[in-house]
């Protein structure tokens, strides 16, 4: 059953398991898994963009993969819509593409450099919009090149005519061609020159604002994700470790490990003292029985190494994955569902 209520989220991912398989190195050893994300729980409302940040390995782009159906979903549930994601066959996902879209790092690997950059962007409406005939779909490729600051006559051009900024412009287009109510963007910006990335953010909140557009953020640069979010999702080692409104996160972060990214932000003077240690990292076929921070944690103790943290839930709407968060609002066992229980009853 779909479920279009205005109030409810667009998308609603509750204790999401996606793992990869590793390798056996003698037959009779069990096969060892890697979780790559771990009891992920978030909401995501019309119009809204939230952030997803987190060093290299945390899972973000496995994340965004298994929300577009490019990677097997093992346990929990992804609701679009109220429409349950998880076994979806291929023509389901298909009907689907209409609706949620992703934009990657390198915009030049995604374009067909043989094809005219107009033929490019309007190739996805054959598939999702079959209804429109070919001068509808010229039309809406001129009205999409200008929209994402580019001129209706740059679609007689090629992809190696365009600079990388504008390469991830005619993305853009391309992946917004069919008006959908989701866009994944996995590292957008981070290839392009410091100047370029605004203007692409700032294009991207423009169109968002067009086309009440929920976006998913993705990217390592903190900067970059403040600018541009209502609300910042924190991963280490697949598992959600903070997550909380965009001020709220920056100004006052309650986890550890968020802390520390933010203490590594060039010119962040305020967190500075709580630097990560140089721990070694976590083995992701064999996580550690406690805290997966624990080991570079300034604050960790005994009790952090023996038993695994508590996800915590706080009156401003955050939550931690930490024993030492103080001001909780909810103990543990409420937490996978607090943060949309009515919206899984209501689909
Ligand atoms: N196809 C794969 N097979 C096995 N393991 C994988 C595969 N893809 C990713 N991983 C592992 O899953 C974990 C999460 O990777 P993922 O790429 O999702 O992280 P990420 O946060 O997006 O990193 P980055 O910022 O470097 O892209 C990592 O340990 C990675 O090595």
């Amino acid at each position: 059953m779909s479920n279009t209520d205005s109030n409810s989220p667009l998308l609603a991912v509750r204790q999401l398991r996606i793992q990869y398989p590793g390798r056996r190195w003698l037959p009779w050893q069990a096969m060892p898994r890697l979780r790559a994300v771990d009891d992920i729980n978030f909401n995501l409302r019309r119009g809204e963009t939230l952030g997803v940040v987190g060093e290299s390995g945390s899972g973000k782009s496995t994340l965004a993969r298994a929300l577009v159906g490019l990677q097997p979903i093992q346990a929990g549930s992804v609701r679009f819509e109220g429409r349950e994601l998880k076994g979806l066959d291929k023509k389901d996902w298909r009907a689907l593409r209409r609706d949620v879209q992703m934009v990657f790092q390198d915009p030049q690997a995604s374009l067909n450099p043989r094809l005219k950059i107009g033929r490019s962007i309007g190739e996805p409406l054959k598939i999702l919009c079959p209804e429109l005939g070919r001068g509808e779909r010229r039309a809406r490729v001129h009205e999409m090149l200008e929209q994402v600051g580019l001129s209706a006559a740059d679609a007689e051009r090629y992809p190696r005519e365009f600079s990388g900024g504008q390469c991830q412009r005619i993305a853009i287009a391309r992946a917004l061609i069919a008006r959908p109510k989701l866009l994944i963007c996995d590292e957008v910006v981070s290839a392009l020159d410091v100047s370029v990335q605004a203007q692409i953010i700032n294009l991207l909140r423009d169109l968002q604002r067009r086309f009440d557009l929920a976006i998913l953020f993705i990217a390592h640069d903190l900067a970059v994700v403040r600018h541009i979010s209502n609300r910042v999702l924190v991963m280490y080692f697949g598992k959600l470790m903070e997550q909380a409104d965009r001020d709220v996160l920056f100004g006052a972060p309650r986890h550890p490990y968020t802390r520390a990214l933010l203490a590594a932000m060039p010119g962040q003077t305020a967190f500075a003292h709580y630097q990560a240690r140089d721990g070694e990292l976590p083995n992701p076929y064999g996580p550690p029985v406690g805290c997966l921070f624990v080991s570079r944690c300034p604050m960790a103790d005994e009790r952090c190494t023996r038993q695994p943290p508590p996800y915590r839930r706080y009156a401003d709407g955050a939550v931690a994955l930490c024993h030492y968060a103080t001001d909780a609002i909810a103990p543990p066992s409420d937490i996978a569902f607090a943060v949309g229980a009515a919206d899984l009853r209501a689909s």
